[in-house]
């Protein structure tokens, strides 16, 4: 089954279009790395995705999520696990005084909080718990979002998402903010959930992309420029082209890393 299957769609923002002339599929079970410099539509592609934004009308096109054209946006919110700095942001902001606990447990109404009308289910807690036990994140049971640092209120939104057993993640850039070590921690986490779910990370670390993703998409020039198994995308060719900038990469144990920019 196709999680994506985007032909031909056109995308933007009030007069300007910011993608044209989208192509993309992508497969259950197909993890996906999505690079591109800053500005180049990779947030407005997830936007897309998640039907924040609508396909242009001007020409025919497909847009299918989950081989659906058309759907609720409940249903959409239970498939797909969403982690953006955005939704960080809103937690941060406006939910200083959950717990961990209780960001896991929002999920379940994709609220931002928890509130008196909604009740939970001994099945929904245990959910909750059992997810907070598979992320390895139990420790934060009790502590306050105000008092967490940015890695662990990102793992909590995780397991927020994945109350659900969604079918595919897609996180923008989801390791800003977290130090390596944090960082590589966040990345061995996505590891586990790429058992079950699609992942669709967008990144600007290279260093990012684990050995189970096996496709990659560019972004440049206002469309998808390459798609395709990540050792024929990921040369230092595209990747100077797309960064208007010359480096090389270099490969390790299906790795990839920046090994000089000139
Ligand atoms: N709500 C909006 N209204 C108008 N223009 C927007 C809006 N959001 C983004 N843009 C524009 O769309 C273009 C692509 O932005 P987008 O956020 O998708 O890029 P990005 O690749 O995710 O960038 P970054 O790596 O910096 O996060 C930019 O020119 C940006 O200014």
């Amino acid at each position: 089954m196709y999680i994506i299957e985007f032909e031909n769609i056109d995308v933007g923002y009030d007069e300007k279009i910011i993608l044209k002339d989208l192509n993309l599929k992508i497969k259950e079970k197909e993890h996906f790395a999505i690079l591109g410099s800053n500005g180049s539509g990779k947030s407005t592609l997830m936007k897309l995705i998640q039907s924040q934004i609508h396909p242009r009308h001007t020409k025919e096109f497909k847009k299918e999520i989950f081989g659906k054209s058309r759907y609720s946006i409940f249903e959409l919110r239970e498939e797909l696990g969403v982690i953006t700095n955005d939704l960080h942001n809103h937690f941060e902001k406006e939910a200083g005084y959950l717990s961990g606990f209780e960001v896991v447990l929002s999920g379940h109404y994709s609220s931002i909080g928890i509130f008196t009308h909604q009740d939970f289910t001994n099945e929904q807690i245990k959910k909750a718990k059992d997810v907070m036990e598979f992320l390895e994140i139990e420790d934060l049971r009790y502590k306050k979002v105000s008092a967490m640092s940015t890695g662990q209120l990102r793992k909590c939104i995780v397991g927020r998402a994945l109350i659900h057993n969604p079918k595919a993640f897609i996180l923008d850039e989801p390791t800003v903010g977290l130090d390596i070590k944090a960082q590589m921690n966040f990345i061995k986490m996505l590891k586990k959930l790429s058992k079950n779910s699609t992942i669709i990370l967008v990144t600007h670390h290279l260093e990012e992309i684990f050995e189970e993703i096996k496709k990659v998409a560019l972004i440049y020039n206002n469309t998808i420029y390459k798609i395709g198994n990540k050792e024929d995308i990921l040369t230092s060719e595209n990747l100077s082209k797309i960064f208007d900038t010359n480096l090389t990469i270099k490969e390790k144990n299906e790795r990839y890393f920046i090994e000089e920019i000139l």
